[in-house]
C-alpha cells in the first residue's frame, strides 16, 4: 500500500545502521484518541502505514476507548496497593465470563527493529523521547508505572525499566505485508494487572484501533484480583517461577505455584500430558494415534488445571477430532464451545475461531469431515 503522509510530530534524532535500508525515529501524534496521544519508535514507512489504520483514518473509532469502554459502562474494578505486589486491580462487582473489563489504546509502540538494529543506548534514547513527547497527563501516567525496583534511576533508564516491566509483545499486522517485526507496546491502565499462572482475564489486541481489550476468562466475584498471564502457562512450576523471577523480579505466590509438593507434581504431570496430547491431536498423518477420547481427556486436563484462558484450544481439537471420525453433532457441540470460550480470549480474527465457526455451521463440508476414517494425509490442516 502506498504510504500516506500523516501529520506526525517527528522528533530528532533518528538512528540508522550503515547496512539498514531505513532510519528508526520517534513519531508522535498528540491528538490521537481524543487527545490522549500515541508515540511510535519505528521507520517512517511503517509509521505512515500505521497512520492508514482506522484508529487514525476514522478517529471516532478510538475517541472513547480509554474511558472504561466509552464511559457507557462504569468500571467494575479499582486499583489498590496489594501486599508484596505493588498496585493491582480488584473487582468491585460481579463480572461475567467473556465480559469486556477494560480497554486502552496504545501509548508507546516500539518496533522490534529498534531492538534488533540499534545499539542499546540508541533505542533507549528514542524510547525516552517517545514518552517525553506524549501529552503531560498521559506522560505522567506512563512515568508512574512500576519498575519493580525501589532505587532512583536516571530518566532514560527509568523509561527503559518501565517499558520492560509493563510492555506487551504484539504480533505484526497481517495486512501490512511489508513488515514482519512485532511491536512492543505499552497500555498504562492494563499494565496495572498483576500476574497469575491461572489468570481470570485475557487480552486481545486490535490492529484496526491500535487498542487492547481485556476480557474475563471466567466469572469473577467482587473482591477478587483481576489477573493476566505474563508467561506460557504450560510450563512446569519450577520453570514458571524461574522465568517470572528473571523477567519481572517476583516470586510467584499464585495458587498454582504455592501448591504443596505432591499436588504440584500432579499439576506438572498434567501439563506434560497436555503438551503430549496436543502434539498427537495435531498430527494428521496416517500413523497418527489421535482419537476423540484423547481430545476429551485434553478438555478434562485443562479444566483440572483451571486454564480458563486456554480451554478453547482443547474444544477446538475435540471438534476437529469428532468431525474427523464422522460424529457431526458432537463436533458441532465442541465447535460452539470453542467459539463461545475462545472469541473473548483470542478475538474473532483468529484462524481457529474461523475454522470453528465453519464446523459449527456445516461440519460435513469442513476439511476435517471423516478425515481420520478416510485415512488421508492432510496437507494444510490447521490447529
Ligand atoms: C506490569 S506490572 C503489574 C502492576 C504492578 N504491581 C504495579 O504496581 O503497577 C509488573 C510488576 O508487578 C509485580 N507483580 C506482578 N504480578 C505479581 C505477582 N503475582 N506477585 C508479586 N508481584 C507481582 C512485579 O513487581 C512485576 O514486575
Amino acid at each position: 500500500m502506498a504510504a500516506r503522509q500523516h501529520a506526525w510530530t517527528h522528533s530528532l534524532p533518528c538512528f540508522q545502521p550503515n547496512w539498514a535500508d531505513d532510519p528508526i525515529c520517534v513519531f508522535t501524534d498528540t491528538t490521537f484518541a481524543a487527545g490522549r496521544g500515541i508515540s511510535l519508535v519505528t521507520t517512517p514507512r511503517r509509521a505512515n502505514y500505521v497512520a492508514t489504520t482506522p484508529a487514525f483514518a476514522e478517529p471516532e473509532t478510538v475517541g472513547d476507548i480509554n474511558q472504561d469502554l466509552g464511559g457507557s459502562v462504569p468500571a467494575k474494578y479499582e486499583m489498590r496497593e496489594l501486599p508484596g505486589k505493588g498496585m493491582g486491580l480488584i473487582a468491585t462487582a460481579h463480572i461475567r465470563r467473556g465480559e469486556p473489563i477494560m480497554a486502552n489504546t496504545a501509548s508507546l509502540m516500539i518496533d522490534y527493529r529498534a531492538f534488533n538494529e540499534l545499539t542499546k543506548p540508541e533505542y533507549k534514547e528514542l524510547q525516552a523521547h517517545a514518552v517525553d513527547n506524549l501529552p503531560a497527563s498521559h506522560r505522567a501516567l506512563v512515568l508512574g508505572l512500576s519498575t519493580h525496583t525501589s532505587s532512583p534511576l536516571p530518566h532514560i533508564e527509568l523509561v527503559d525499566r518501565i517499558a520492560a516491566t509493563n510492555g506487551f509483545d504484539i504480533d505484526p499486522d497481517e495486512t501490512d505485508t511489508d513488515q514482519h517485526h512485532s511491536f512492543f507496546v505499552l497500555f498504562p491502565s492494563i499494565a496495572r494487572m498483576n500476574h497469575d499462572c491461572r489468570p481470570n482475564a485475557e487480552y486481545v489486541f486490535d490492529h484496526g484501533t491500535l487498542s487492547q481489550v481485556v476480557n474475563a476468562a471466567r466469572d469473577i466475584a467482587p473482591g477478587e484480583e483481576l489477573t493476566l498471564g505474563y508467561i506460557n502457562p504450560l510450563m512446569p512450576r519450577a520453570q514458571r517461577l524461574a522465568k517470572l523471577k528473571r523477567n519481572w523480579g517476583f516470586d510467584c505466590g499464585c495458587a498454582s505455584c504455592t501448591l504443596e509438593r505432591a499436588r504440584a507434581d500432579e499439576s506438572d504431570a498434567r501439563i506434560a500430558q497436555i503438551e503430549k496430547l496436543k502434539g498427537e491431536l495435531r498430527e494428521w498423518g496416517p500413523d497418527s494415534r489421535a482419537c476423540p477420547e484423547m481430545a476429551e481427556l485434553l478438555i478434562a486436563l485443562y479444566d483440572m488445571e483451571n486454564m480458563w484462558t486456554a480451554v478453547h484450544e482443547a474444544y477446538t481439537l475435540a471438534a476437529l477430532e469428532f468431525n474427523a471420525v464422522g460424529e457431526p453433532w458432537t463436533a458441532v457441540k465442541y465447535a460452539r464451545m470453542a467459539v463461545e470460550f475462545g472469541i473473548p480470549m483470542v478475538g474473532e480474527a483468529d484462524d481457529d475461531m474461523g475454522e470453528m465457526a465453519k464446523v459449527a455451521e456445516d461440519p460435513w463440508s469442513h476439511w476435517s469431515w471423516e478425515r481420520r476414517v478416510r485415512g488421508e494425509n492432510s496437507e494444510g490442516a490447521s490447529s
